[in-house]
């Protein structure tokens, strides 16, 4: 094909008929020119037989191929001669993973089967999603990125270091998927509440998006993992010669917001402006800053401030059910003020300052942080990171939980510290001394960093607690009753509301999407749940869930008019089902 000259530098020549794209779209951003200069990849297209296929996880069923698609597909003699359904293979994997008894063993075994045969993977996530869910993701996803280097096999998603400074865009186009929707992106500086497992964190982005095809119907091929490596402070992994990342320390200031800058352009350039990106799992120094500078040129969110904004939010309204009153007659006290901390407080104001029709700055005297170094107040103010500025409020300062418990008598308690047993028996007794009820949230990841077990909330509450925990905890039975825990965990919501952007072709993301999410959420507990004590509905219908909360999220986008695809779909429930990818087989001709 005849090379042109690119005239478009730069936006600059919008008018020039060079400037359409296909079918007499301006192309504002450039995307049809910006790579005529750089290197690209060749793509070609075959079609997988014989060994291949068997070797492809996209396309392999193994025993279940048909006699027909043995003969088409050159697969004599490579399988054995018996013929195994899905629904066979997916006991048979159930009843081998089963035999596992270290959570790890289980995690690798999952992962090879992802490598091996997607479909068979997804199918048994979808089918088994409560017995799974704790493997591929909390908390074993967590073990087993401290562990990445030891179980390391075949490598997944894409890797960006500082050696691909300048080189960003030829990366992304190493990836052998072109239809790209959904990216999520960590730096591995906060995994979850275990710290900077640098280049390691690699399993958080892998096993969000396997949620995003499991529990929001997303396409795998759709997915992309990406960790960004600029190094890490870790001094244990820098010393574990099995270590897979850059062997330095961490890069900042403005080699750090180069390399990222470079990225973000990157994406849009290949993907388009309607890909979405998740930040995951960044170290709040940086993760506001991504989030503020990206948010009005990128479709951007941040699964950690505005994911678990919502998740939490629609576990609220749904314990005012059982608590009684309003969302403004609660007291909210956190424990950690970063990013969940602040995240969710800000959400749970801006939708008590809807409720009330009160000045957002109201409805924040209402909820108090502590971190740290203690409760945050007025007098702290000069020297508080900027995302905490607005949780000063004046009162004298309190060094420990206990004695802000005691002091502000919160309705309802966050963890979001990250530290593991901070909320101890003295904390939680206090708790349900003031209240009939006290709603408890011990939100920290994985199970070692909660600030309290399901147990102790029940035991030491006498069984008043209403509680949920990021990761999942057991029913316990106190005093002859069954308590449910509930699992707050963006999880809920994540994969809907990136299934509800994608379905309306949502330019940005707008907190508007994230309360909506909330409210659909919460619209699906029922009376039944209630009755359990359950503040969240089961896992089991994840994906029915996700579908009436990408409804909500893509209504929002259209009212908003920031949607794309047009036009509105009628009944956008069944649109975003109708969406969503099924693990079923395929036949081959
Ligand atoms: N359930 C869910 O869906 C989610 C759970 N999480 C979990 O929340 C936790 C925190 O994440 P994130 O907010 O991103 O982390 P950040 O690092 O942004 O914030 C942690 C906060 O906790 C405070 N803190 C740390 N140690 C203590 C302590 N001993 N006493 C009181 N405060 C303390 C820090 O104080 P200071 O500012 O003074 O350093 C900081 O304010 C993690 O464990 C993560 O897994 C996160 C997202 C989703
Ligand atoms: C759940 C999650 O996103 C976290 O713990 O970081
Ligand atoms: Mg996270």
């Amino acid at each position: 094909m005849e090379s042109t000259t690119n005239t478009m530098v730069n936006g600059s020549d919008l008018d020039n008929n060079n400037a359409a794209g296909g079918g007499g779209v301006v192309d504002v951003y450039g995307e049809d020119f910006a790579t005529e200069d750089q290197l690209i990849t060749p793509w070609t297209v075959s079609v997988a037989s014989g060994y291949t296929l068997l070797r492809d996880p996209r396309h392999n069923k193994g025993l279940a191929f048909t006699e027909n698609e043995r003969d088409a597909h050159y697969l004599r003699g490579l399988l054995p001669p018996a013929l195994m359904n899905q629904e066979l293979q997916e006991k048979r994997l159930m009843h081998n993973l089963r035999q596992y008894k270290v959570p790890l063993q289980r995690y690798v075994a999952m992962m090879d089967l992802q490598e091996r045969n997607e479909r068979l993977f997804y199918k048994l996530l979808i089918d088994n999603v409560e017995e799974l869910l704790p493997v591929v993701y909390t908390p074993t996803v967590g073990e087993a990125c401290q562990k990445y280097g030891s179980i390391f096999r075949r490598p997944q998603g894409l890797y960006i270091s500082l050696k691909e400074k300048g080189k960003i865009l030829e990366v992304l186009k190493n990836w052998p998927e072109r239809n790209i929707q959904v990216i999520v992106v960590t730096d591995g500086e906060r995994i979850l509440g275990l710290g900077d497992l640098g280049c390691q964190g690699m399993g958080i982005p892998v096993g969000k998006l396997s949620l995003y095809t499991a529990l929001g119907g997303l396409r795998p091929s759709a997915c992309l993992p990406i960790t960004i490596d600029v190094g890490t402070n870790n001094e244990q992994l820098l010393n574990d010669e099995f270590y897979i990342g850059l062997r330095q320390k961490r890069a900042t200031g403005q080699e750090y917001a180069e390399l990222l800058q470079e990225f973000m352009t990157a994406v849009k350039q290949n993907y388009g402006e309607k890909v979405l990106i998740q930040f995951e799992d960044f170290a709040n120094h940086n993760a506001f800053e991504l989030l503020s500078k990206y948010s009005s040129s990128h479709l951007v969110f941040n699964d950690d401030i505005q994911g678990t904004a919502s998740v939490v939010l629609a576990g609220i309204l749904s314990a005012l059910k059982l608590v009684g009153g309003t969302l403004a007659d609660q007291t909210f006290l956190f424990l950690g003020a970063g990013e969940a901390g602040t995240g969710i407080a800000e959400l749970i104001a801006l939708e008590m300052s809807k409720q009330t029709k009160a000045p957002i700055e109201e409805a924040r005297k209402k909820i108090w942080l502590v971190d740290s170094k203690g409760l945050i107040v007025s007098s702290r103010k000069e020297s508080l990171q900027h995302f905490k500025k607005p949780w000063a409020h004046e009162h004298a300062p309190i060094k420990s939980l206990l004695d802000a418990v005691k002091a502000i008598k919160p309705t309802m308690l966050m963890g979001t510290s990250g530290v593991g047993k901070t909320f101890t028996k003295e904390v939680v007794e206090a708790m349900a001394s003031f209240n009939e009820k006290p709603v408890i949230f011990a939100l920290s990841n994985p199970t070692s960093q909660s600030e309290c077990t399901a147990e102790e909330a029940y035991t030491w509450s006498k069984g008043q607690a209403i509680f949920a925990s990021g990761s999942p905890f057991d029913p316990v039975e106190y005093n002859g009753k069954v308590f449910v825990p509930g699992q707050g965990n963006n999880a809920y919501i994540f994969p809907g509301l990136g299934l509800g952007l994608i379905i309306s072709g949502a330019i940005r993301v707008r907190d508007e999407m994230l309360l909506a999410a909330s409210e659909a959420l919460a619209a699906q507990v029922t009376q039944e749940h209630f009755d359990k004590g359950l503040i969240y509905p089961p896992f089991t219908n994840i994906r029915k869930i996700s579908a009436h909360i990408a409804a909500k999220v893509a209504a929002k986008a259209y009212d908003l008019g920031l949607a794309s695809r047009l036009p509105r779909p009628k009944d956008l429930v069944s649109y975003a089902e109708s969406c969503m990818y099924s693990p079923m087989y395929r036949s081959y001709r």
